[in-house]
């Protein structure tokens, strides 16, 4: 595999809507194979932060590099090439209801694989991400005879089928009881050692966060406030950021 210093580099972004200031000179680095979760209240910019760097928005300032390129000066083309190489996980799944599972893992690949690739290799790609995510016997069904915790390992197959070097994951947890939401962090774990992705996990789950991050960046009034590992931070003695850790 190609390597990369960083995989994605924010580096001092600065977002505002009217007067709120809701990311003031926010950096981080993410490492290869690394995963990294962003831990801050509800309303902190965890959403912005995740659309600035798939570029549903732009910031006011700060520059983001994704694989060594600055996204800021990439056309539509050079953008959507870049997509197949980040992969994103919906809080929603953002499955399609009306098509089968196979169809709705072969949906990335008709975008970004041609059609002679797509016949020699979409049928092995699609067996492997369901096998993945321990799913294989689901490929014919619909996601509606499918229960919560099973969506969301088929969008995570989705989001694997084309190999990503990086996964965003949207509160992949949300939503589901604790011993699912403990299964989906297995499951991340996996996938991060089988292919040596890095992600950036948006959670406020402490369970997911304890089991997948590697290192946590918590988001408040803006900034990266504080940094380390889930054991770091557990002991740091700082109010603000104890008041995640309250009742640990
Ligand atoms: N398009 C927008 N226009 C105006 N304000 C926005 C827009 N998007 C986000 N905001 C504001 O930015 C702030 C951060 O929102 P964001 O959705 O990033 O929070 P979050 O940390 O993801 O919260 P949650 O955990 O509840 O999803 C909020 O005050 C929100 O109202």
């Amino acid at each position: 595999m190609e390597s990369f210093e960083s995989i994605i580099e924010v580096d001092k972004l600065n977002k505002s809507f009217g007067e709120n200031h809701v990311l003031r000179n926010f950096s981080l680095s993410l490492k290869q194979g690394e995963n990294l979760v962003i831990l801050g209240k509800s309303g902190s910019g965890k959403s912005v932060l995740i659309k600035c760097v798939i570029r549903l928005i732009e910031p006011d300032t700060g520059k983001i590099t994704i694989l060594n390129h600055d996204i800021s000066l990439l056309d539509q083309d050079e953008m959507d090439l870049l997509r197949a190489d980040v992969g994103f996980l919906f809080q929603s799944n953002a499955l399609y209801d009306s098509m089968t599972i196979r169809e709705n893992l072969e949906f990335p690949l008709r975008r970004h694989w041609s059609k002679e690739e797509r016949e020699a290799k979409a049928e092995a790609a699609v067996k492997e991400a369901l096998e993945d995510v321990g799913l294989a016997h689901t490929i014919d069904m619909m996601p509606s005879e499918l229960s919560g915790g099973m969506r969301k390992r088929i969008a995570l197959a989705r989001t694997i089928i084309l190999q990503p070097k990086v996964i965003l994951y949207d509160e992949p947890t949300t939503g589901l009881d604790p011993i699912t939401g403990r299964e989906i962090s297995e499951l991340m774990n996996r996938i991060q050692k089988k292919y040596n992705t890095a992600s950036i996990i948006i959670s406020h789950d402490m369970s997911c966060i304890k089991m997948t991050a590697n290192r946590i960046i918590m988001l408040i009034e803006g900034r990266n406030y504080a940094e380390g590992t889930f054991e770091n931070l557990i002991k740091n003695n700082d109010p603000k950021v104890r008041d995640f850790f309250e009742g640990l």
